[in-house]
């Protein structure tokens, strides 16, 4: 049997990085930089002003109460997006807005509700020292700063601060094209009503979800019937896709198709890896193309699992990312027990007393995998996890 480390580079190697692609900033919400976004501007790119207000040499203000306001006369305006150059000459003020460039000469704004509001000359009650209401330029940014790194996600903060350095367009990781396949005689679609012996395909709506919400591209999803012709449309596979995902008939039965068809090849090698769930796997490459192709079981919990454990990976490695998943470290806020010699995938819910298995962990049990958060990876060598005991958890997609 195989180990996961095993199984997971044999999948690794079957793939490489996709190059990186350049979108509009506009199109950039949820990608993954595949580069370092630099800044092109100071960021405030002028000094300017905090207040709508009044701006003043600092020193022509000094001892300013509301009891004894200073009074000076005022020399016009400035309003945001002024683009003239002033000068402040000592001894008078100019009204200036928030944001407005900061006159040369002026070193503080007396905000306009320490003021009377004159217009030709004004009453200012604050004693402003120098920089009072001021941003000064590059005080957040500077022009040629890293502002963010390759790997983020755009969110739409970071969008903000791109668009601010006035970058247009960003290099993100491309996102892989998944083609989707669930096998199985018995599957019907969702919606329609199964007869006795056949069971809605949840799997391709899942796994839909999965790539989906792992950065990636749906690029088809469809059905093979447990039978040879079906599955020998994969060996003839020649859609410009970058992964074929099947679910299903990879076991010992009588009707495992996928597996008996693949095998074949000579392309496509079937083994047992030492986990729970997803014991049963298959991997290699189909078609004219070369297709990277990886067989999942088709239970549904244990297609799930190894999504995580071995696609999520290569769809990472794909878009040029470190595949190594990033495990959390937390505590068991309850024990349970798991089987020796297999690596155990155990669907826990984190909370603020740590993992607790989030219920039945049949590899048929969806009702107790919709509300898990993490999957926690107990070794091999335990067969038992205690209260307190520190566990290491794989972020399930769409929960980190
Ligand atoms: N004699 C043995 N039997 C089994 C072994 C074994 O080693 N020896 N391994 C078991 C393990 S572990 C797993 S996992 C499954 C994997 O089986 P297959 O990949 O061949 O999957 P199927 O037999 O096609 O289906 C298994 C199960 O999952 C349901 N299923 C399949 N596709 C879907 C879908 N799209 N949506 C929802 N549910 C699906 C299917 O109806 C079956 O109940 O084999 C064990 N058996
Ligand atoms: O290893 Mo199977 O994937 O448990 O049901």
């Amino acid at each position: 049997m195989r180990t996961v480390e095993e199984h997971r580079a044999a999948v690794l190697a079957l793939v490489s990085a996709l190059p990186a692609e350049t979108v509009e900033l506009s199109d950039s919400l949820g990608r993954v930089l595949a580069a370092d976004v630099v800044a092109r501007v100071d960021l405030p790119g002028f000094d300017n002003s905090a207040m709508d207000g009044y701006a003043v040499r600092s020193a022509d203000v000094v001892g300013a109460t509301s009891g004894s306001p200073v009074v000076l006369d005022v020399d016009g305006d400035i309003a945001a997006g002024d683009t003239r150059s002033h000068v402040l000459r000592p001894g008078v003020a100019m009204r200036i807005m928030t944001g407005a460039p900061l006159p040369e000469g002026a070193d503080a704004v007396v905000p306009v509700e320490d003021s009377d509001g004159g217009v030709e000359r004004a009453a200012l009650s604050l004693a402003a020292e120098p920089g009072r209401h001021l941003r000064r330029r590059g005080e957040d940014v500077l022009a040629g700063d890293v502002v963010l790194r390759a790997g983020s996600v755009v969110t739409p903060g970071r969008l903000a601060l791109i668009a601010a350095a006035n970058v247009p367009e960003v290099s993100v990781a491309a996102r892989p094209r998944v083609a989707i396949f669930s096998s199985g005689d018995e599957l019907v679609p969702v919606g329609h009503s199964p007869r006795h012996g056949e069971i809605v395909n949840s799997n391709g709506p899942m796994l839909a979800a999965l790539v989906a919400g792992a950065d990636a591209e749906v690029a088809g999803v469809g059905g093979l019937r447990d039978e040879a012709r079906a599955v020998e449309g994969l060996v003839a596979f020649d859609r410009d896709v970058d992964l074929i995902l099947t679910t299903g008939g990879v076991s010992m039965g009588a009707y495992d198709t996928v597996k008996e068809v693949l095998s074949a090849t000579g392309t496509v090698e079937f083994v047992k890896v030492a986990m729970r769930p997803g014991m049963p796997q298959g991997a290699g490459v189909v078609g004219e193309r070369q297709t990277p192709i990886i067989t999942l079981p088709g239970n549904p919990v244990s297609s799930f699992v190894s999504f995580h454990v071995f696609v999520l990976p290569v769809l990472r490695a794909l878009a040029g990312l470190d595949p190594e998943p990033t495990l959390v470290e937390a505590v068991a806020a309850q024990g349970w027990s798991t089987v020796e010699g297999k690596v155990e995938f155990t669907r826990v819910v984190l909370d603020a007393e740590g993992a607790r298995p989030s219920g039945g962990q049949g590899s048929h049990m969806l009702g107790a995998l919709a509300d898990a958060t993490h999957l926690a990876v107990v070794p091999a060598d335990r067969s038992k996890i205690r209260p307190g005991d520190p566990v290491q958890l794989l972020p399930l997609v769409g929960n980190n």
